[in-house]
């Protein structure tokens, strides 16, 4: 039997869960259909390695506006990720080892310059396209590209790529100059930029923000159900007031007045959609997110002294961090832009990585998640390739008939964290329902 909707909702991500909380205040009837047997998406709060651990998206910040706004609305609390003593790094063939504030003297040369240009480009940053005629000329640079303009040294140069690589979690040439700009221009500078991204975490976890969005809206959830088809009604396709049918794996399905598809540009291809999505739509998810990397947490022996590291652009680990002290182990948490060369869950293979810069480490366990090599996410947290910004955005914020994407890596302000996400949920909600029109019965409920 088909079943009637206002909203399908694909993905219970972030941005569906924010859509679907959403469109049930404004008295929609939604349905969020999503492949995983969990909610959350590319956050995933789990018990491991003893205890509690984030095995995708972690960090938060009050430069976060989005992402702030609903940890005031469900009351929940941060604590700070410890800080090192010590930064090592792998330049020229070599390990350098220095304080924390040494380290921030030497990075600073390179980050200033790489960043010089945030407010030129995205003065605005929720506006990030009101440079267009300006942006093309940049856009299709890689942080290597503009590095090689800056007259660093080469142990700078090496420093540079090897961060970049780490804050894109993917190969350094991959890497997005505008995308850079674009994360700093949102933070407001460059050292927001750096806390925002890795120095707070909810101490409740992400799952628990997760689980108060889904349980302040009346949507129906249905887990392990994933989306096999999207076929629009000939006059949904060519605009609104049209419909679609969801056509799920286990062969069940809806019929709806809107779909909102709330996953990943990686995972878009898990969909068949009839008629197809646009040439730059298709074409932005054929080429995919630069993040191919990893996240993997490390326990190892003893208490080690609270350090970080970066490995270099090519090195399996581009950083390493202590994240939790115990009385005789120490967990690490690290990342790798490459998931192809390092499986997050082999022990061995992340000992020799961590061996790179930290040779008297012994790692007794890791644990992660392969986002890249799961089809369900197809990337880890995604960050823009060259050229990708001016090819593409506008299209992929389009709506086309009754289908919209809603996704973090389609954001304006944040975009590929758990802001974008919840940026791109509330935008999206907003213009379906007013695609929709007054609710049945012309009343707004509030639940
Ligand atoms: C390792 C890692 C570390 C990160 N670190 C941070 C961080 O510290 N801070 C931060 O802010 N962000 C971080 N991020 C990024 C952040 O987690 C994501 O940007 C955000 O969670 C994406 O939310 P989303 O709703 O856009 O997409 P997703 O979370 O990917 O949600 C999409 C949902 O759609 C489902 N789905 C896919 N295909 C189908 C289908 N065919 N049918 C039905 N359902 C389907 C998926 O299972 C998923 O649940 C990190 C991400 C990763 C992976």
């Amino acid at each position: 039997m088909t079943e009637n909707y206002d909203v399908v909702i694909v993905g219970a991500g972030f941005a569906g869960l924010t859509a679907a909380r959403e469109l049930c205040r404004r008295g929609r009837r939604v349905l969020v259909l999503e492949a995983r047997d969990r909610i959350g998406g590319r956050t995933w709060s789990t018990e491991r390695l003893g205890r509690r651990l984030e095995l995708g998206g972690t960090w938060v910040h009050w430069s976060q506006p989005h992402t702030w706004a609903e940890i005031t609305r469900y009351g929940l609390h941060i604590e700070p990720s410890p800080k090192p003593d010590d930064v090592y790094w792998r330049a020229g063939g070599t390990v350098h080892r220095t304080t924390r504030s040494g380290y921030a003297d030497f990075v600073a040369r390179g980050q200033d310059f790489l960043l010089a240009d945030a407010g030129r480009y995205f003065g605005r940053p929720y506006e990030p396209l009101t440079a267009a005629g300006d942006l093309t000329t940049v856009d299709d640079l890689s942080v290597v590209d503009k590095l090689a303009e800056s007259g660093l040294t080469g142990e700078e140069l090496d420093l540079q790529t090897g961060i970049w690589a780490e804050h894109f979690n993917a190969p350094a040439e991959l890497c997005a100059y505008t995308q850079a700009l674009r994360w700093c221009a949102a933070g407001g500078n460059r050292h927001t930029m750096d806390e925002a991204a890795s120095s707070y975490r909810l101490v409740e976890g992400t799952g628990t923000l997760a689980g108060a969005i889904r349980d302040d809206s009346r949507a129906q959830f249905r887990l392990n159900t994933p989306v096999h088809r999207i076929e629009q009604d000939a006059g949904g396709a060519g605009g609104a007031g049209g419909a679609a049918t969801v056509t799920c794996a286990d062969g069940t399905t809806a019929r709806t007045g809107q779909v909102i598809v709330a996953l990943g540009l990686d995972a878009l291809d898990t969909i068949e959609f009839a008629p197809q999505l646009p040439g730059p739509v298709r074409r932005a998810a054929g080429e995919g997110s630069a993040s191919r990397g990893l996240k993997t947490w490390i326990t190892v022996r003893g208490r080690v002294a609270p350090f970080s590291a970066y490995g270099g652009a090519d090195a399996p680990l581009t950083f390493v961090r202590t994240e939790y002290f115990d009385d005789d182990t120490t967990t690490l948490v690290a990342f790798g832009p490459r998931a192809d060369v390092l499986d997050p869950n082999d022990p061995d293979a992340v000992g020799s990585a961590v061996a790179h810069f930290r040779p008297d480490l012994e790692v007794v366990d890791v644990a992660g998640h392969d986002w890249t090599h799961d089809a369900w996410s197809g990337a880890t947290w995604p960050m823009r390739q060259p050229g990708q910004l001016t090819s593409y955005l506008a299209a992929l914020q389009q709506p086309v008939g009754v289908v919209r994407l809603a996704c973090s890596d389609i954001a304006n302000g944040w975009a590929g964290f758990i802001d974008g996400a919840i940026e791109s949920g509330l935008t999206v909600s907003r213009a379906v329902d007013a695609s929709l029109g007054a609710p049945r019965g012309g009343l707004r409920s509030t639940g």
